[in-house]
């Protein structure tokens, strides 16, 4: 829900815009941080979810470390404030430029993907005299019982390295002379909303981190990754995270030694409800079949119902403005909105030139006209980040609550 102030604040500006509520954000970082804090849990915010300048450095003053998956991701970290030794660098595809950078900024510790990786960052660590921190990112083929397109941790999924393979990793771990083994990674999904899979994905941690025992290993870290999903449907009533309960799990299911950290990456749980994207109705169309509400904001600014079918609450916010008339009071007093108009349903589009540039079919919204404002919720994780500029689109702007 918006006020009326923030409402009128946001007819005078230009559409569309992603409007962040940093005073949400910092809710949601407090909650999270006081539920880890419980039981000494490291968080690790996963840049990719929102890498904006502004979230950024509100969320490193929370004291949680970073979590990168590119060079620039290690950089935009480091330069937003998080300190390099809490900066972990994951990623299947990392080039030489990028592990020399990160090499070069003394990052904590890579998340290694595969074994020939693992040779690479020893060859590039030995040419510098450095000692590399790494951790093996395991897929453990754990279910998440997430839109398939966000798994990531089962055997088809390209990420970490297969539970097979890891005799190989332990004889190149030993053969490297410029790598610190530091422990085991793991992220299998996002949007995980079932807190079985967690439950599911310490059994294997706890396996896991026997096998390398058994051989001879020290175990530091046991990094889980994140994935912990919001309420996409709820963005009013249901908008921090049950971080308590998500962090329960773990310290029920996964059995930690002394001397054992344990290190989590969340991204879209600690910024998603924060930011909105506000645009305006261009044109209503009314055709034979269907009513179709075009928007200034498309799939150049949000991709996510076109790329996951994702939902986003959409609502028309200029309808929730109190009416300004002699008939704006109701019986019992109350002040009447342009809510009170008539129901219809839209295909809610955007103004590319894709068929599949639309945020929803069928949405039932109050009667709207051009010019109205429509507020797509829930857009601070995966948004901004995501932005292209087909159709040579002018960039989004960013506007805060704090200014
Ligand atoms: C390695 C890794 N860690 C953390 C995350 C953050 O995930 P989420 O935003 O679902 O918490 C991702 C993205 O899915 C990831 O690939
Ligand atoms: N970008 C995806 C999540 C991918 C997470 C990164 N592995 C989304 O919007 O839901």
């Amino acid at each position: 829900m918006f006020s009326p102030a923030t409402i009128n604040r946001f007819q005078n500006l230009e559409t569309p815009f992603y409007y962040y509520d940093l005073n949400l954000l910092k809710q949601t970082l407090e909650a999270c941080r006081t539920a880890s804090a419980k039981y000494n849990f490291h968080v690790h915010y996963a840049m990719k979810a929102n890498f904006n300048p502004k979230v950024v450095s509100t969320i490193q003053a929370y004291g949680f470390g970073a979590d990168s998956v590119s060079g620039n991701e290690v950089r935009a970290a480091i330069e937003g404030g998080f300190s390099k030794d809490k900066v972990v660098f994951a990623g299947v595809g990392k080039s030489d430029k990028e592990i020399n950078y990160a090499l070069e900024a003394d990052i904590f510790c890579f998340n290694v993907e595969s074994v020939q990786e693992l040779a690479i960052i020893n060859d590039l660590a030995k040419t510098k005299g450095k000692t590399a921190r790494v951790a093996i990112r395991i897929n453990p083929n754990v279910d998440a019982n997430t839109h398939h397109f966000i798994t990531t941790g089962l055997e088809e999924n390209k990420f970490g390295v297969d539970i097979w393979q890891l005799p190989n990793v332990a004889d190149a771990l030993h053969a490297s002379t410029n790598l610190e083994f530091m422990g085991i990674h793991f992220h299998i999904g996002s949007q995980i909303t079932d807190m079985e899979v967690f439950k599911n994905l310490c059994v294997k941690v706890n396996e896991l981190d026997k096998w390398f025992e058994e051989r001879g290993f020290t175990i530091k870290v046991l990094n889980v990754g994140g994935g912990l999903g919001v309420d996409y449907y709820n963005p009013d009533t249901n908008n921090i995270p049950d971080f308590e309960s998500y962090f329960k799990v773990f310290n029920d299911h996964l059995i930690v030694k002394p001397n054992q950290e344990v290190h989590f990456e969340l991204g879209r749980a600690l910024v998603a409800h924060s930011a909105s994207l506000i645009s305006r109705v261009l044109y209503v169309k009314n055709g034979l079949k269907k009513n179709f509400l075009i928007l200034d904001a498309g799939m150049t600014e949000l991709i996510r119902p076109m790329l996951y079918q994702a939902y986003h609450q959409i609502d028309n916010i200029s309808s929730q403005l109190p009416v300004m008339s002699n008939e704006s009071v109701n019986n019992n007093g109350e002040l009447k909105t342009q809510n009170s108009k008539l129901m219809t349903k839209y295909d809610v589009v955007g103004p590319i030139c894709e068929s599949t540039d639309c945020f929803r079919k069928d949405v039932l919204l109050p009667e709207s006209v051009r010019g109205n404002l429509i507020a797509i919720r829930t857009a601070g994780a995966y948004g901004e980040v995501m932005v292209s500029g087909y159709n040579l689109r002018d960039r989004v702007q960013s506007v805060y609550s704090e200014e």
